[in-house]
């Protein structure tokens, strides 16, 4: 891990995606976003707290690169709580601040497992009357999913690995490093 110096570079068995990785791919995926919407008026982004606080940032930057404008609206869900495994059960920790009827939706996700909270999300933003509802979406496990969801954006589809970093947490740990790795089974062990 010598050539990524950081203070959790020791916990990691092995990166999955870098920095260099992850700043690519999000300029691709707005250039996307920005080729199907170039019709649209403006795109309301929902990111989904707290896991992609990262994404969303840098994805929203780089949209307005390319357009249409963005307004940013942020949720915060939780199935995982401290664990590795999610409980099934989606809890709504901060709902959307404002009507989302009849806007042009895109959910900014940092990473779609068994899909159990994209699933339960995408049928509440439809009950809010969403114009449309996309999801873009940074990592995907496919073969972890259990339930099928509609991902239109994928940035990367990795091992079914417990992975952190880039605003994925292991028990609040870890979001704020700059690349996705996979942990050492010893920190978790511990
Ligand atoms: O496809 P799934 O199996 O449902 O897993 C994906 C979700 O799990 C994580 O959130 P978590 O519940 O850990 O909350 P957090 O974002 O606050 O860490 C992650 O950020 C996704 O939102
Ligand atoms: O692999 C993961 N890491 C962290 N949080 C997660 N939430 C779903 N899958 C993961
Ligand atoms: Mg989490």
């Amino acid at each position: 891990m010598a050539d990524l110096p950081g203070w959790y570079d020791n916990d990691i068995d092995r990166v999955i995606v870098s920095e260099d990785d992850i700043r690519a791919k999000t300029d691709e995926l707005a250039k996307q976003v920005a080729a199907d919407y170039a019709q649209a008026d403006s795109v309301l982004l929902v990111c989904v707290l707290k896991g992609a606080v990262m994404f969303m940032a840098d994805f929203a930057r780089a949209l307005s690169r390319y357009g249409p404008p963005a307004e940013l609206e942020f949720m915060a869900v939780s199935s995982y709580g401290q664990g590795m495994t999610s409980s099934g059960v989606v809890r709504i920790l901060k709902d959307l601040d404002r009507d989302i009827a009849g806007k042009r939706v895109i959910v900014v996700e940092d990473i779609v497992d068994s899909g159990l909270t994209l699933s339960w999300l995408l049928k509440y933003l439809e009950s809010r009357s969403a114009a449309s509802v996309d999801v873009v979406a940074l990592l995907r496990k496919p073969d972890a999913i259990k339930v099928p969801v509609p991902v239109k954006y994928v940035g990367f589809d990795i091992p079914s690995e417990f992975v952190v970093g880039y605003g994925l947490d292991y028990a609040e740990r870890y979001r704020d490093m700059p690349y996705v790795g996979v942990l050492k089974p010893e920190v978790y062990q511990r």
